[in-house]
């Protein structure tokens, strides 16, 4: 039977990744650190997904066990497995390299050559390649040969809105939205690809992973901080105000031009799946925090990220932008004193004002044309919501 370590048993680690896992007849193991989450698996070994869209239906996903990801026991599993997963946000995999190096340098050690593959589940454009740098640091140099024999790095896309559970009544219960898509590097896997329902492998995945990050999430972000502002507290809320509505759609599709540029995306089809992704933020089964979705903005705001990205690809196709340089000019207003990123952003914005702050954080050239155009869509929303 093959066997997989998952890396976080969280929203997605639960309702996407380890369920396409079970569901699929392989032998999930999930390694966490939230002590509650693992005594519940270890005891249980299963838990509901509540699917909720035009229909809502529960899935009990069964067969799975979980381990404390700060235990040896781990080591013991990861010399062994022919999986390794994670869904734990793209700052944790640092913290995570380490102990993956310690488990394959035992897995080395004890001549096991077996293929094993490894795919980082995060927001994050090829996580999984970031990850194995991460390991390599970890890793003594006598087995840095062996690792690239047997094991496969193998960057992925993923798309499912899952926020946390409502369901006081169950640690482990989970509610995801209908749609979900995995898309995997096929030429990065070592050994067979495992056959695993709804995983989709592709030889393009950069299109992929930017179609997903700078329409979805681009998107996303934009309905966030602009219905943050507006004083909204969910996506769904944010969503159904028909001005929020249309700067966001016109902000996906300023983004989709790009898209549709560099990979030759059908305009049609490109935008048929912009119109799905706004049905899918106003799911009102959902109920979606603005601050999950608008969390950590200093990361939400860097170069290679879902704003500022699709941004550079505007002016490097000479594509309309005013609505993306809405969205960037929105997030300096998002405020949340439990998100230790959102209180950097605010102090340094009180100390250094926009110009300086939008400069350090996304890398655009405080003297450039986007730059004032950004200060001056901060003012003009500074004055609409004052
Ligand atoms: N929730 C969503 O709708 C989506 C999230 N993502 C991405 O998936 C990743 C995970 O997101 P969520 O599941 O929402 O987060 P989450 O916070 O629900 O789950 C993360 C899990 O990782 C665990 N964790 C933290 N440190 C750990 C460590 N050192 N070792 C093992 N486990 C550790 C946490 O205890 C938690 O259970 C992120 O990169 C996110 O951007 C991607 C698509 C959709
Ligand atoms: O998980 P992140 O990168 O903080 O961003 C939240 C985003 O990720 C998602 O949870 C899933 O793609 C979106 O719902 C949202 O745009």
């Amino acid at each position: 039977m093959t066997t997989a370590i998952h890396f976080g048993a969280g929203n997605i680690g639960r309702g996407f990744i380890g369920k396409l896992l079970a569901d699929s007849g392989i032998e999930v193991t999930f390694a966490d650190v939230n002590q509650q989450l693992i005594n519940e698996l270890q005891n249980r070994h299963s838990y509901p997904v509540h699917i909720v869209g035009s229909e809502v239906r529960t899935e009990t996903v069964t067969g799975v066990n979980a381990v404390d990801a700060t235990r040896p026991e781990l080591l013991e599993l990861l010399a062994d497995a022919d999986l390794v997963t994670t869904a734990v946000g793209p700052t944790v995999l640092t913290l995570i390299a380490k102990t993956l190096a310690t488990g394959l340098q035992l897995r080395f050690e004890r001549l096991n050559h077996q293929p094993l593959n490894i795919v980082a589940c995060e927001n994050q454009v090829r996580g999984t390649s970031f990850l194995k740098a991460e390991v390599l640091k970890h890793l003594p140099g006598q087995y840095q040969a062996e690792l690239e024999r047997c094991v496969g790095f193998v960057d992925s896309a993923v798309d499912r809105i899952v926020p946390p559970s409502t369901d006081a009544s169950d640690p482990l219960a989970v509610t995801v939205e209908t749609f979900s898509e995995w898309i995997v590097d096929q030429t990065q896997f070592k050994g067979d690809i495992p056959d695993i329902k709804g995983m989709e492998p592709t030889d393009n995945l950069m299109a992929f992973v930017e179609r997903k990050l700078f329409t979805l999430n681009t998107g996303h972000i934009i309905t966030a901080y602009l219905g943050a502002l507006a004083g909204y507290r969910t996506i769904g809320e944010a969503i159904t105000d028909p001005e929020i509505r249309a700067q966001v759609k016109a902000a996906m599709q300023e983004s989709g031009a790009v898209l549709v540029k560099r990979y030759g995306f059908d305009q049609d089809q490109h935008q048929a799946y912009i119109e799905k992704i706004l049905g899918r933020f106003a799911n009102p089964y959902l109920v979606d925090e603005i601050d999950r979705v608008g969390r950590q903005p200093i990361r939400k705001l860097g170069t290679d990220d879902r704003l500022v990205k699709p941004l550079l690809g505007t002016l490097e196709y000479g594509i309309d932008n005013t609505n993306l340089l809405k969205g960037i000019a929105a997030a300096f207003f998002y405020k949340n004193d439990a998100d230790p990123q959102a209180v950097e952003l605010q102090h340094m914005l009180a100390h250094q004002g926009l110009r300086v702050t939008l400069a350090h954080y996304t890398g655009l050239d405080p003297d450039s044309a986007v730059a004032g155009q950004i200060e001056e869509l901060y003012h003009r929303l500074n004055r609409h919501f004052a």
